[in-house]
């Protein structure tokens, strides 16, 4: 212990000190959701008038980013962003950001093989008695960073939960450069709205679907989260959970019983994940929980890793599909929106696990700011449009007016299958521009 006290004390520097190292033209690694450096990153806006070209690389911002504030004209810094949140969508719309396309079961591959990582700067929890600090609710691909980066700085947070993990959720004073307190600087909270009766009705399809045993993944945003709720109120017993992110639902699936991950056949009686955001409820529960084990992606995502465990069930959000089965999950035309994060990664696993599922579920109507209702279920994607999961990887869909299956259907069987749960104001100039584009069926008589 005191071994580790002393080179602690050693490599313990102010944060000026400590952004000191940064030079024009470096690559720096931001912890991205909810362990971001906000100490460091308001010491590197002080250097501002002396950097340029800096290449920020990050994403999933949960809280504003004193860099970029700082730097309206972006003539020092840019945001490289491998999934998009409202805030990072306000840089992007201000010119500020750029999106990293990504799928994120592959990124610690990225980072050791294409990636520049000059200096890492990483939130992690106080060190313990054996020298580590913990990584706290973002494993993800801190572990890759650290391996290739030429500096790595940690910024110690009192208020950080302990992960219980597999592996790479630590990082050892040994190989760290420089540590800096930032005492209690809290963690974003991230609340969920209450299910809607979309939400509600979408589930309901999708219950219909759950089976005891059941291995769930639940993807990003509101409609997942609300499904989650939805389980938890349903009388659903022994499920258990591999997914890449957390979220406070599944605190309410355990509290509620419903998942007890005896039946994996991988981490048995773990809830694996690779990060977590949510509110204090949910850092309260993963904090030195051992029945968590945050992993790095590429072994949450992994398709072989995730496969492997019969039943896994995959549930997550859409923008927009096309009449043949093409998902847009993560822009609106050109404009991104979020990110394909593990989106595909899920979809396939579920597919290929022995029993697994996969569902896109997702509110028949997107209402725009003015009150004028667009339908997701489109003849094309958006000119622009992003392919988060190309058609034969799409298994199950689900809107409020009901749930079809994709897999083995012909373009025609695929444009009358969405057509029925696409909302009916729209259903007929559905079937027009259907058969504009040679996908009806010549027999259907219309
Ligand atoms: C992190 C992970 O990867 S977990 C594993 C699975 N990964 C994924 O599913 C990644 C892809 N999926 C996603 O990113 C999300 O599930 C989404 C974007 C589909 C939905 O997320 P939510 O947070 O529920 O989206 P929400 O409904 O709040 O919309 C987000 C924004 O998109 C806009 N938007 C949504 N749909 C549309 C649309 N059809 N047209 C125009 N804008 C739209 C909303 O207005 C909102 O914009 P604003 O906040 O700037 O006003
Ligand atoms: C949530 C996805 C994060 C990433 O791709 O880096």
């Amino acid at each position: 212990m005191a071994e580790w006290v002393n080179e602690y004390k050693g490599k313990l520097v102010s944060p000026e000190k400590a952004v000191s190292v940064v030079k024009s033209g470096d690559w720096i690694r931001y912890t991205f959701g909810v362990n971001t450096v906000p100490v460091l990153d308001k010491a590197l806006a002080l250097r501002i008038p002396e950097l340029y070209d800096v290449q920020i690389h990050a994403g999933v911002s949960m809280r504003p980013h004193a860099i970029i504030d700082a730097d309206p004209k972006g003539e020092h810094f840019t945001w490289n962003c491998t999934h998009m949140t409202g805030i990072d969508r306000k840089y992007f719309k201000m010119g500020r950001a750029y999106y990293m396309p990504t799928k994120y079961s592959e990124e610690p591959r990225y980072i050791k093989e294409n990636s520049i990582v000059d200096v890492l700067m990483v939130q992690v929890a106080p060190m313990d008695k054996h020298g580590n600090f913990n990584l706290g609710p973002t494993i993800s691909h801190y572990r890759a960073c650290a391996d290739v980066a030429k500096t790595i700085i940690v910024e110690v947070n009192e208020d950080m939960p302990i992960a219980h993990g597999g592996y790479g959720h630590y990082l050892h004073v040994s190989e760290v450069d420089y540590i800096v307190e930032g005492g209690h600087t809290g963690l974003p909270q991230v609340s969920s709205p209450n299910p809607t009766e979309v939400d509600e009705k979408i589930a309901s399809y999708v219950l219909e679907e759950l089976r005891d045993g059941d291995c769930l993944q639940l993807g990003i945003g509101r409609m997942p989260n609300a499904l989650g709720k939805m389980i938890a109120q349903s009388s659903l017993k022994d499920l258990g959970v591999h997914t890449e992110m957390l979220v406070d639902s599944y605190v309410d699936m355990v509290e509620a019983g419903r998942i007890t991950n005896r039946r994996k056949q991988r981490d048995p009686g773990r809830l694996v994940y690779t990060f977590a955001a949510g509110t204090q409820k949910l850092y309260d529960f993963i904090d030195n929980n051992p029945q968590c084990a945050g992993y790095p992606v590429d072994y949450t995502n992994d398709r072989l890793i995730a496969c492997s465990i019969d039943n896994l069930v995959s549930i997550n959000n859409a923008i927009e599909i096309d009449l043949t089965g093409q998902v847009c999950s993560e822009s609106k035309g050109s404009r991104m929106i979020s990110g394909a994060g593990g989106q595909l990664d899920f979809v396939d696993s579920a597919y290929n696990s022995k029993g697994g599922r996969s569902f896109l579920c997702f509110s028949s109507v997107y209402t725009d700011k003015e009150g004028n209702k667009h339908s997701r279920i489109n003849p094309l994607l958006t000119l622009g449009a992003v392919v988060t999961d190309t058609r034969p990887t799409v298994q199950f869909v689900v809107t409020e007016y009901g749930k079809v299956c994709l897999k083995g259907n012909a373009t025609w069987q695929r444009a009358e299958k969405l057509i029925s749960i696409a909302h009916p104001d729209f259903r007929e100039e559905l079937i027009r521009e259907a058969q504009k584009l040679g996908f009806w069926r010549q027999s259907n008589k219309r």
